[in-house]
């Protein structure tokens, strides 16, 4: 593609007090990428997601959607930029049905394309956005659940409820932080299903970090390796597959030659 990338990240650069975490990443992402982080327990990933959806802020570097500078921006301004995300452990309203959660979402979209106009509550939504949102449980295949207190669906249910709500505000870059944590192998491959026709249907660029080589492969084109808060490797796919730097740190280089 040419023109300006989706989210670009210059040189970050994190620290926890005076660990530095995240030493000098940058990294580019096109419409319509699917780009995964990957790394060792420990390598920065949480730590350079979070720095990308303005969780926490950086020591230096920059941050740039679409061509905007957003360092400075807090996460729920990125969001309403169309930086949608979602959370390694989950975070919907425990304690509204799976249906007024993503009402709710939807409803947040509109303030946000209206500025801020306009109440926060409401005696009761828009008809509209009650058939969107039983639309996009649909679309999830938790259209049953439409009515199920969130606190009360399974955990897979709730990553496809979170999911739905990203999906809510029409993001154009869906941030995935491990999005298949803590699921059976089977329900892994129902999200990677899932997120790849999202991915087709909707031409979301999405940025992941996830521990499941199977679900990375599956959903990635481009890979980027972490290791101690530095990239060590970036490519596609079968590039850093077939990275002998990649596998050493994943195997451990005496085990990687005693392979070899
Ligand atoms: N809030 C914090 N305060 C201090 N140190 C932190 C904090 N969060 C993370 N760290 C440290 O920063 C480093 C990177 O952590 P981070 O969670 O980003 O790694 P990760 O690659 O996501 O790890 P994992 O795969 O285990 O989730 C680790 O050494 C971690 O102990």
């Amino acid at each position: 593609m040419t023109g300006t990338p989706l989210l670009t990240a210059t040189d970050l650069r994190v620290s926890y007090g005076a660990f530095e975490v995240i030493k000098g990443v940058s990294l580019s992402v096109d419409a319509g990428d699917a780009l995964a982080i990957i790394g060792p327990n420990g390598a920065g990933k949480s730590t350079l997601f979070k720095a990308l959806t303005g969780e926490i802020s950086c020591r230096s570097g920059e941050v740039r959607f679409l061509g905007k500078d957003v360092t400075a921006l807090p996460a729920h301004l990125r969001t309403a930029e169309g930086m949608g995300r979602t959370f390694q452990v989950s975070r919907v309203f425990l304690e509204l049905t799976a249906l007024a959660n993503v009402i709710v979402a939807l409803e947040s979209r509109q303030r946000c394309k209206k500025r801020g106009q306009g109440r926060w509550w409401r005696a009761a939504p828009e008809p509209a956005l009650v058939e969107e949102a039983g639309h996009l449980l649909s679309q999830l295949g938790i259209a049953h659940l439409r009515h199920e207190v969130a606190a009360t669906i399974s955990h897979g249910d709730r990553k496809r409820l979170e999911l739905a709500l990203a999906l809510a505000l029409d993001p154009l870059i869906l941030m995935l932080d491990e999005p298949t944590a803590g699921m059976a192998p089977a329900d892994r491959m129902h999200i990677v299903d899932l997120i790849l026709s999202i991915r087709a249907e909707k031409g979301v660029a999405v940025i992941m970090t996830e521990h499941d080589m199977d679900v990375i492969f599956s959903i990635s084109e481009r890979v980027m390796v972490l290791n101690y808060g530095e990239v060590i490797a970036a490519g596609t796919v079968d590039e850093v597959r077939n990275s002998q730097t990649v596998r050493e740190v994943y195997l451990g280089k005496d085990m990687y030659h005693a392979e070899g």
